[in-house]
């Protein structure tokens, strides 16, 4: 069944302002992304986009402005508390732990939910065997989900570089986002990798996580997407429906006018 996109604000940027010294990484940048939707965020480099997801997930604090999701405030809180309101990422560049097999690494994602006392941990109680149970299985069904069940214990290090990209995307889900936030998930993916990753994405969407995507490939983005966003020089140039924001010719021209292999 294909989720449908609601107006139900999950995200609120309000006009956010982020500096760094005398550099306006964002300027004023205003969106909603509703509950449901795939929301694409694209612009030509250094466009401000890795600093607005950094703002989002509480890596950055903005210096003017407001960001609310599930409309509660954003700044101030800790990035394990984001997650814990349900807020999900993963980054530009792959940050797994590389010693680590991929059940395990999605098993620290599952961790942010269990409720076991060390008390019960350190006596081995019964509460203890059952969450290990259930995160393990979860673990095992999430592998499945994104396609590499076959490498349970295989050590990320080992794994191929989609694979990892994968794994990152499986271990993110075991937090249960409302929000998963994807930093260019594509980079480095040959055509027929980037259309497996859109088919992940839209099943992720169909479990009802909400999507924000950074991707920097324009066949995936308008393959995907329900709106975009499009940011250059860390301001807000166009918002819409993809084929809206493709024929936008501010966006043409701040954008789309480079090839990709220049992007
Ligand atoms: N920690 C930082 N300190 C100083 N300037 C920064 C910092 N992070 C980002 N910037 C600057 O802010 C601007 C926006 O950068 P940002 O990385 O958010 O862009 P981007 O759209 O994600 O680009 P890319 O597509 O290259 O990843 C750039 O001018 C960048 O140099």
């Amino acid at each position: 069944m294909e989720a449908v996109p609601t107006r139900e604000p999950l995200l609120e940027v309000d006009k956010v302002t982020l500096r760094f010294g005398g550099v306006v990484a964002l300027n004023e940048v205003d969106f909603t992304l509703y509950k449901g939707e795939i929301l694409g965020l694209i612009g030509p480099n250094g466009a401000g986009k890795t600093t607005c997801f950094n703002a989002m997930t509480g890596i950055y604090q903005p210096t003017e402005g407001q960001i609310r999701f599930r409309g509660q405030k954003i700044s101030g809180k800790k990035r394990h508390q984001i997650t814990k309101m349900g807020m999900a990422r993963t980054f530009q560049n792959i940050r797994l732990f590389p010693e680590m097999t991929a059940l395990e690494n999605v098993l620290v994602g599952t961790d942010a939910h269990n409720k076991t006392s060390v008390i019960s941990a350190l006596f081995r109680l019964p509460r203890y065997w059952k969450e290990e149970r259930e995160s393990r299985e979860k673990a095992e069904r999430l592998l499945e989900f994104v396609g590499i069940r076959g490498r349970l214990h295989e050590f990320a290090r080992n794994l191929s570089y989609g694979e990892q990209r994968r794994l990152e995307i499986a271990r993110a889900l075991a937090t249960d986002p409302a929000l998963l936030c994807l930093d260019e998930p594509a980079a480095g993916f040959n055509p027929a990798e980037k259309e497996e990753l859109l088919q992940l994405i839209r099943q992720i969407r169909d479990t009802g996580v909400t999507v924000l995507l950074i991707e920097h490939d324009m066949r995936l983005v308008m393959g995907v997407t329900d709106r975009i966003v499009v940011l250059e020089f860390g301001k807000k140039i166009a918002e819409g429906l993809p084929a809206e924001v493709r024929d936008n010719p501010k966006v043409i021209a701040a954008y789309l006018g480079v090839p990709d292999d220049a992007a």
